[in-house]
């Protein structure tokens, strides 16, 4: 049974996975190296907290866990049955991280990787138990979002996967289980299709970027929360669908490399809301009204969905 979480690496997903995990009653020792990280994820855990009672999520009866801050990976890592890393999606960091976590613990502990879509069979290759590594991926922000992806690479054992998922459930939220270890995993896969597409026509001037999101958010993504893409297939009717895929396929953006504007923003420095500016520019009032807009609405949206309201 998993009770006790290392969590190493506390930035834009950590703090919201250890208020997560903490109100389902699990104990999360949290590390980072970066101590002004472990400070803003102190405050941050507030803000999750408060969406997490806003979403009626309540703590077990055996009441919720608690979130402490350690100085060290072998503090973290002490007494855990399950290790979540969550350090950049870098696979020389995280490969260093699975070095460090692999001489502390023993054979029966779980090594989750939070990663957005580096192949699982490539991370277990850094850790002497690869039967018991795991992708586990989150999605932004993950106190809110309740759908997480379980993936096995090609040594993780079915039963890591199933105690990952199982624990997932217990939690009241949503394991997805992907039944092969693709690049991108399934969410990304069609996250990034989107994306691509969209900064292309951006680039290509077709549209402006706030039409561009005013059309997706009020289109397709408006209704996709409702229905999937499974299912809105057969809503609109494969006969549809096959007549508008036989000329746009061909049309739409197949880029293989990074897009020329993209690779200008960010060769200036433009990362988005972590540096003021990115597709849009931000002052400190606007980002942080943006993101507890985005809590509000998103908690309200997954109350209507969950029959809630
Ligand atoms: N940002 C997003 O929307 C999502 C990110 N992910 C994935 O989750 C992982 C983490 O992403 P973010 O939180 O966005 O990254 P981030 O860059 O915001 O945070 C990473 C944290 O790891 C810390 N760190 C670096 N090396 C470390 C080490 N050796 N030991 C301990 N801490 C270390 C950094 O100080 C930083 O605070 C990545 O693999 C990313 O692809 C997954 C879902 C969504
Ligand atoms: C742009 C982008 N990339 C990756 C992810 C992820 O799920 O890993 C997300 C996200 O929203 O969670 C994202 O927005």
């Amino acid at each position: 049974m998993i009770k006790r979480v290392a969590l190493i690496g506390l930035g834009t997903m950590g703090p919201g996975i250890a208020a997560r995990l903490s109100r389902g009653g699990l104990d999360v020792a949290a590390y980072d190296v970066s101590q002004a990280a472990i400070d803003r994820a102190r405050s941050m855990l507030e803000i999750a907290g408060g969406a997490l009672d806003r979403l009626g999520i309540e703590a077990p009866t055996g009441g919720a866990g608690t979130v402490s801050f350690v100085a060290s990976i072998a503090e973290a890592v002490e007494g855990a049955d399950l290790v979540i890393e969550n350090v950049p999606e870098n696979i020389d960091i995280k490969a260093e991280t699975y070095r460090a976590v692999d001489a502390l613990i023993g054979p029966s502990v779980i090594v989750a990787s939070d990663t957005s879509g580096i192949p699982i069979t490539k991370l277990q290759a850094h850790i002497s138990h690869p039967e018991r590594f795991v992708g586990m991926h989150w999605s932004n922000p993950p106190h809110i979002i309740p759908m997480i992806e379980v993936i096995g690479g090609e040594k993780t054992a079915p039963e890591t996967v199933a105690t990952i998922r199982d624990l997932i459930r217990s939690l009241g939220l949503l394991p997805v289980v992907v039944k092969k270890d693709v690049p991108g995993f399934v969410e990304n896969r069609v996250l990034y299709a989107l994306l691509r597409e969209a900064v292309d026509l951006v680039e290509r001037g077709v549209i402006e970027p706030e039409d561009l999101d005013t059309c997706v958010s009020w289109g397709i993504g408006y209704k996709i929360a409702v229905v999937g893409p499974m299912a809105l297939l057969d809503m609109a009717g494969l006969d549809i669908y096959k007549s508008v895929s036989s000329f746009l396929n061909a049309d739409l953006a197949d880029r293989k490399d990074i897009s020329p504007l993209v690779l200008d923003r960010t060769g200036d420095g433009k990362l988005g809301l972590k540096s003021g500016e990115g597709m849009f520019a931000y002052t400190l009032e606007q980002i942080t009204a943006l993101q507890g807009e985005r809590a509000r609405k998103l908690v309200a949206i997954r109350r209507i969905l969950e029959n809630r309201e």
